[in-house]
């Protein structure tokens, strides 16, 4: 049963229940047995999100672990209801080969923050233990934005300035789509209906950015992996402005859309960001029973 939800089955979740079982039966699915022993596995953990938190740097510096074997695009299977109506055989089908002895990873940013995905995991696997990497929740505005402005551009098309989704009437915009992704702790409540706590591991997502080793060491813990990761196998790349990978003496940073310039924004419109973010972020804390660096100002 769910961690907190003891409301009686809605409609909607007896067909969630209906179509995951339509897939999961025992003999419904097989895993994809490779002939040299190794197979394709529903994940064991999953990075749930948070978009434009550092997801896919964590997945790769997860990778280096030789016992973790990743799925290399996104997913999808849980938000996505064309993905999602395919059943666990098709999910199955999206994991990379991988041998008994390793953890299956994916990463789809948007499962965080999307509200039927955590009661469609829990269907899966009931006992999942959960990633997530969550950054300051302002400066994760700001990625989000340049991220769909760099799309516009990218396809020749215009996009407005950030002022112009932030403010409205002179005041900020709380309507605006990516400070909602922001608020952690309503998407947060979520995942703790059906997870306890102690099953999703928060990575700070900034402390990644400026050292990444020990917040990698912690989610080897978690996920009980041998620790395998070293402070050696990352770099500081003056050039990206940002922590690159060494594996077996091969470097590689990131993809360049990953660590891209964000907009000035003004002060007092970055105050405001701050101090919308207080209350929100305290319960957060709350929730989880911890504190972020995070910026939180308050107007006197
Ligand atoms: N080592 C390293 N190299 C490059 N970038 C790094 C690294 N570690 C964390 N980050 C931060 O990751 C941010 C992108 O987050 P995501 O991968 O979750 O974005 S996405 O939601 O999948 O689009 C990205 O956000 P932006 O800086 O806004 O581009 C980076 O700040």
């Amino acid at each position: 049963r769910p961690a907190i939800n003891s409301k009686a089955e809605t409609s909607s979740q007896s067909v969630q229940r209906e179509l995951l079982k339509k897939t999961s039966q025992k003999n419904d699915f097989k895993e994809n047995i490779h002939s040299n022993g190794s197979c394709q596995q529903l994940p064991h953990t999953i990075i749930i999100g948070v978009r434009k938190g550092g997801t896919r740097a964590l997945l790769e510096m997860l990778s280096l672990h030789p016992d973790i074997a990743a799925a290399e695009s996104e997913v999808h299977f849980f938000d996505w209801e064309d993905h999602y109506r395919n059943g666990l055989q098709w999910y199955i089908n999206q994991m990379p080969f991988s041998y008994p002895h390793q953890i299956t990873v994916e990463k789809t940013p948007a499962y965080f923050t999307s509200p039927k995905v955590p009661e469609r995991v829990y269907n899966m696997n009931q006992s999942m233990r959960l990633l997530l990497i969550l950054r300051d929740p302002s400066e994760r505005v700001l990625s989000d934005y340049t991220q769909v402005f760099y799309n516009h551009m990218q396809k020749h098309k215009p996009y407005p300035s950030i002022e112009q989704f932030l403010i409205k009437d002179g005041e900020l915009n709380v309507g605006y789509k990516a400070i909602n992704r922001s608020l952690y702790y309503i998407h947060m409540q979520n995942w703790l209906k059906y997870f306890p706590l102690d099953h999703i591991h928060i990575v700070d997502g900034d402390k990644l950015i400026k050292d990444p080793f020990p917040e990698i060491e912690k989610v080897e813990r978690f996920l009980k992996l041998s620790p395998q990761i070293n402070a050696s196998n990352f770099y500081f790349n003056k050039t990206k402005g940002f922590y690159c990978l060494r594996d077996s003496g091969r470097e590689r940073c990131l993809h360049e859309s990953k660590g891209r310039a964000h907009p000035q924004v003004d002060t007092w419109l970055l105050g405001k960001l701050h101090e919308y973010f207080h209350e929100p972020n305290k319960k957060f804390f709350e929730l989880v029973g911890r504190t972020f660096d995070w910026h939180s100002f308050v107007a006197s």
